[in-house]
């Protein structure tokens, strides 16, 4: 490999609005970056690229087969649904994400949606400020049922380093915490915990949360038959991504009343479809798939990148969520 690799952003401008420069990725090449990339300027921006780094730009298997110098994919974020890594693999080019850099920031949204969702601050202090309790003429007032999160039972989908932590401020909070992984892990030390199927933990869930990847098997699967077994009046929360949900399936579960309320800080298309039945959903907090953007989880999320950089060009490549496709070196 040329010692000074060229290097590609797709779409840095959220990474880096201005806070979070990326001088420690481009001193490791020659670099080049995007804001964004619209899809059909993919394969231009990215040729002739060693390393392509992407946050949402999608790199599909007709997108990779364009890119012949392409080296190595450096996802700028946890989820890397948006390459296809069996394909890279088996073309030879690594591709690393990000894990980690934003499990504190993450896990502490789930508990602000899950907080909004029980007791919504926000608009309570909307109403006292249009007036509401002035004329009700009482010392309180509430607008909205006042739910106590101790006692209630959080399903947590997907018991990675997101999952865990949200069950660990779960369980902080009082809750009974019950969880589903596909593999063996350990579990939470917590009074009650207990690893479930995933129909078992809908169906003894109040508030389910889910924390997989979103993958191949598994787009919409959170669909009105998972969602008729929820208790009527219980909470779905959703910062992993938006296709793990059938949004028209969830939409109806909430204007039926079968779900008292939903908090998704993702879609299934980003940004929204005014079309989006979410978006008219009753009880439905929607915000603009923001978990992960504290400073502090950017910081780690660019710091991380350049390390995942380096360590591909010392050829010892880490945090790669590919080798099982990997067939040869490209
Ligand atoms: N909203 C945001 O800003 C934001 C930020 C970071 C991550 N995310 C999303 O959160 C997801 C989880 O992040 P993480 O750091 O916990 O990842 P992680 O890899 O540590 O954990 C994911 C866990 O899900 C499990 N899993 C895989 N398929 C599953 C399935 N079908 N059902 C149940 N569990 C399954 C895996 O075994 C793993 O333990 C990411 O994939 C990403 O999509 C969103
Ligand atoms: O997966 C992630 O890291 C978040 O969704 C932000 O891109």
């Amino acid at each position: 490999m040329d010692p000074k690799p060229n290097i590609v952003v797709l779409d840095g401008a959220t990474l880096n609005p201005g806070d979070n420069p990326w001088d420690e990725v481009a001193a490791l090449g020659a670099f080049a970056l995007h804001d964004r990339t619209p899809e059909e300027f993919t394969v231009e921006r990215a040729r002739g690229a060693d390393i392509v780094l992407t946050n949402k730009t999608r790199l599909p298997a007709a997108v990779l087969d364009r890119l012949p110098d392409c080296r190595f994919v450096a996802v700028l974020a946890t989820g890397y649904d948006v390459v296809d890594v069996a394909h890279a693999g088996a073309r030879g080019i690594p591709v690393s994400n990000v894990p980690g850099y934003g499990v504190e920031s993450v896990a502490q949204f789930v508990i602000a949606q899950l907080l909004a969702l029980c007791r919504r601050v926000e608009t309570h202090d909307s109403l006292v400020r249009s007036g509401e309790w002035t004329r009700c003429g009482e010392f309180t007032f509430w607008d909205t049922p006042q739910v106590e999160l101790a006692g209630k039972t959080l399903g947590v989908v997907g018991f990675g380093a997101i999952g865990r932590r949200v069950a660990q401020l779960g369980a902080a909070f009082g809750m009974n915490v019950l969880a589903h992984a596909p593999r063996p892990k350990e579990p939470l030390d917590a009074p009650g915990f207990a690893f479930v199927g995933l129909e078992e933990l809908f169906e003894r869930s109040d508030v389910v949360s889910l924390h997989c990847p979103l993958t191949k098997g598994n787009d919409s699967f959170v669909d009105a038959r998972l969602l008729g077994l929820m208790r009527p009046g219980g909470f779905l929360v959703n910062t992993a991504r938006g296709r793990l949900v059938n949004e028209a399936d969830l939409a109806r579960a909430l204007n039926s009343g079968h779900l008292a309320g939903a908090a998704l800080d993702v879609l299934a298309v980003e940004p929204p479809d005014p079309a989006n039945p979410l978006l008219e959903a009753r009880n439905c907090l929607i915000t603009p798939h923001m978990a992960w953007a504290s400073l502090t989880a950017r910081k780690r999320l660019m710091s991380i990148t350049a390390a995942n950089i380096r360590a591909f060009l010392a050829g010892q490549p880490q945090n790669l969520v590919n080798a099982d496709y990997l067939t040869e070196t490209a």
